[in-house]
């Protein structure tokens, strides 16, 4: 045998994942690695869903094996294992959910649910096992956007079972009471009802659950960021000053209670004429990527105003299930990729490896 496994570590070091910028041999993604002759096999674990990368990577992989002389076969094995992270002090993780994201805005409008549904639709087709959890008492969005409705079913008469639609499970508040009761709700109703919705879910075995949350930073919105077990949060802005004022308000709220702000999404941030393709900034150029320089935060991209992003969302298939490789699902995917791997950064949950101590009084 001309070459050893170190070798081949070596070689294989000269790939990086794009993502994270670091080769898969120093984070040890890199495992089971078998040389038999000129024949190598090794599996590659990444921690977040990248179904669309596999087959570059894959070819990148084999490129870098043999560059090695007497390389012969090379099996490569990628896969994805999304592990649960840790939340906030003191708060339990939900029973079938690794870890939930928030998206939330500052204000309402500026295409927080449209933006929630084709992240979650995004990680689902990255290969994912994703839940989305509509919790905008002021205004469910999601029966709509996903074609869903009704009561939801319950097998033991405690738990809600999720609806699946394009794969996704759902539920939202918008199947337990009609919007104008909601509406009114005032601020101890309204996050008792999210609670129950939260709480008494039966999500089946979910890497993330995607949840829209209510516009604005008022006691219904803090009550959530403290008491949901959230991995993270994704704010959800559009550039004009205004929105990026209440933008702010939002990061703040969410730093308050140490949820980490996974980045900032920038929606409508430049309308492109579907007549003659001009592109304006109506709202003002770059105002979300100035946000995240200057709060130190990742931006995760720009939507443009465009008509077939709201009728599909409207019309209950949104553009990442509609148009799967147009440009706006691709613009989607990557986030949800940023989003995820961000997700992968944070530290471990340990809560579950910690075996529970019970102090008892000897009689
Ligand atoms: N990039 C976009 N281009 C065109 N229309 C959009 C875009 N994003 C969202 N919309 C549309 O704008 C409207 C508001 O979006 P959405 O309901 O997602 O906002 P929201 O922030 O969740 O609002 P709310 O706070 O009321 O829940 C919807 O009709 C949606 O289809």
């Amino acid at each position: 045998m001309a070459f050893t496994e170190q070798d081949l570590l070596a070689a294989l070091a000269s790939v990086q994942d794009p993502h994270t910028g670091k080769d898969f041999v120093s984070t040890r993604a890199v495992r089971n690695v078998q040389v038999e002759g000129g024949d190598v096999a090794f599996d590659v674990e990444l921690g977040y869903p990248a179904k669309s990368l596999i087959p570059e990577l894959r070819s990148q992989l084999i490129a870098a094996a043999r560059t090695l002389p007497g390389v012969q076969n090379v099996s490569v094995n990628i896969t994805s294992k999304i592990i649960a992270h840790a939340v906030q002090r003191g708060v339990q993780l939900l029973p079938g959910v690794k870890n939930i994201i928030a998206v939330a805005s500052g204000k309402g409008g500026v295409g927080k649910s449209t933006t929630a549904v084709n992240l979650a639709l995004a990680l689902s087709a990255e290969g994912a096992r994703v839940g989305l959890l509509d919790a905008d008492v002021y205004g469910p969005s999601m029966p709509t956007m996903t074609r869903t409705s009704g009561k939801p079913d319950s097998v033991d008469g405690k738990l809600m079972e999720p609806k699946v639609s394009m794969g996704l499970q759902i539920n939202s508040i918008g199947f337990l009471v009609d919007e104008a009761q909601a509406m009114i709700w005032r601020g101890p109703m309204a996050s008792q009802a999210l609670e129950q919705l939260i709480m008494q879910t039966r999500w089946d075995n979910l890497d993330y659950l995607v949840v829209d949350m209510p516009p604005g930073t008022g006691d219904i919105q803090l009550t959530m960021a403290q008491k949901v077990p959230l991995t993270g949060a994704v704010i959800v802005t559009t550039p004009q000053d205004i929105a990026l004022i209440d933008a702010k308000k939002g990061i703040t709220m969410f730093q308050k209670v140490s949820v980490p702000i996974l980045g900032l999404v920038e929606n409508m941030a430049v309308h492109v004429c579907s007549n003659c393709g001009h592109a304006e900034h109506i709202f003002g150029a770059e105002g979300g990527k100035r946000m995240a320089e200057s709060y130190d935060m990742d931006y995760l991209g720009a939507l443009p105003l465009k008509m077939s992003i709201r009728e599909q969302a409207d019309s209950g298939q949104p553009t990442v299930a509609a148009e799967p490789d147009s440009e706006v699902s691709r613009i989607y995917k990557d986030i949800a990729r940023k989003v995820a791997v961000k997700v992968a950064q944070q530290s471990k949950d340990f809560s579950s490896k910690f075996p529970t101590i019970t102090i008892s009084k000897k009689s």
